[in-house]
């Protein structure tokens, strides 16, 4: 029996996001990639923004509008935030759209208001099916809002010690980022002369719009009000998190009990491993991969947690992640197309 194929459309296809989902849809055996959309880059060639997807090099972009985006089963959002519902608002119901951008990630209205601003768009199922509960949210559904790439390594990171209760829930966490991170667009801080050898903490104090997302997170996981501390580093690498997480440990909890509570949360996972004793992820090891890679320790001293995670903001952290979703709301195998194998060195 022939398999079905699915008319794939991607917004945002100049942009790294969107380059990524491209990259991962080109090894996608039951998607057709249609159109093509961006903004100030509509009429140009794919190749000139993306040259390393050679056999979409010759695609033109168009605008994005109702109109190009009309026709498919799928639309992947790969748009700045705050563009996103609009899209979205104008694509049947029963268009599967997969969101990567934050429009409908937070469901506190309060929460969207005070880091992002305006009216809440709403939020759709959160697209991290290896949380308590997440794959089951995601089956079969037609909306998706794709987690950010800082909440998808804290979340993952700390979420399976809060669930079975072995840390307090008031949580540390540092992550450095790769400049792809921010996207394409110029920004000062970004400038090359500016990055290149240097490190530099930004978003410092509870103000990056990424927190309230971990918080949602892993207050669900907890099932009690967990507050984060988060902050962001920007280092002068391309792709790639690093993210550092500690909680305190509860009284009598000891190391093998934490480390089984991982292993039962992540020993079946697809995508997320806690690796041997020993063995600290590197941003390196996923390059390009959508993995995500743990290690833990107990500071018997500080009494204190800490699970350090590694991520590729791009794969894992975005366009892997949205494939993922697309896998599990078409009710595909949840890793067609996906690969767990990294770019080294
Ligand atoms: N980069 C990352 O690691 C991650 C990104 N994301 C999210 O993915 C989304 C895209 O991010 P990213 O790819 O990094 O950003 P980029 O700046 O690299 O790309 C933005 C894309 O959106 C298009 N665009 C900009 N403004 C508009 C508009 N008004 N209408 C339609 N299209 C527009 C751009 O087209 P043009 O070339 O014409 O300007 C470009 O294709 C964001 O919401 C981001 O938060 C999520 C997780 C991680
Ligand atoms: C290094 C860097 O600048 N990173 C970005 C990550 C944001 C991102 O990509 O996430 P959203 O999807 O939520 O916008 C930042 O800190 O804003």
């Amino acid at each position: 029996m022939t398999e079905k194929t699915y008319r794939v459309a991607v917004a945002g296809a100049s942009g790294y996001a969107g380059g990524e989902i491209l990259r991962l849809l080109l090894a996608h055996p039951q998607v057709e990639i249609g159109a093509l959309t961006a903004n100030a880059s509509a009429g140009d060639r794919l190749a000139v923004h993306q040259p390393h997807l050679w056999p979409l090099a010759d695609r033109i972009l168009e605008p994005t509008t109702a109109e190009t985006l009309a026709g498919h089963d799928v639309v992947f959002l790969a748009l700045p935030h705050g563009h996103s519902h609009q899209v979205a608002a104008e694509l049947g119901p029963d268009v599967v759209v997969i969101d990567c951008g934050a429009d409908h990630r937070l469901t506190d209205p309060a929460a969207w208001a005070k880091f992002y601003g305006g009216d809440h768009p709403g939020s759709w199922p959160y697209g991290m099916p290896e949380l308590p509960g997440g794959r089951a949210r995601l089956e079969g559904v037609k909306r998706v809002a794709v987690p950010g790439c800082y909440p998808t390594a804290a979340s993952l990171a700390l979420a399976p010690a809060l669930a079975a209760g072995l840390v307090e829930a008031d949580v540390v966490v540092v992550a450095a980022s790769g400049t792809s991170g921010a996207g394409k667009s110029l920004k000062t801080n970004l400038l090359a002369s500016e990055v290149i050898g240097s490190a530099s903490a930004y978003g410092v104090g509870g103000v990056h719009r990424h927190t309230p997302e971990m918080i949602q997170n892993l207050t669900a996981a907890a099932g009690t009000p967990v507050s984060v501390s988060f902050t962001p580093v920007l280092v002068p690498m391309s792709r790639g998190i690093l993210s550092t997480c500690s909680a305190v440990i509860k009284p009598g909890v000891t190391e093998s009990e934490i480390r089984q509570a991982y292993e039962t949360a992540y020993g079946a996972e697809p995508f997320v491993h806690l690796l041997p004793e020993g063995q600290w992820p590197t941003t390196g090891a996923v390059t390009g991969a959508n993995t995500l890679l743990l290690q833990l320790a107990v500071d018997t001293d500080a009494h204190r947690l800490v699970v350090v995670a590694a991520v590729d903001n791009l794969t894992k952290g975005t366009g892997g992640a949205a494939v993922q979703c697309l896998n599990l709301a078409l009710g595909l195998p949840e890793t067609t197309g996906l690969s767990t194998v990294g770019v080294a060195p």
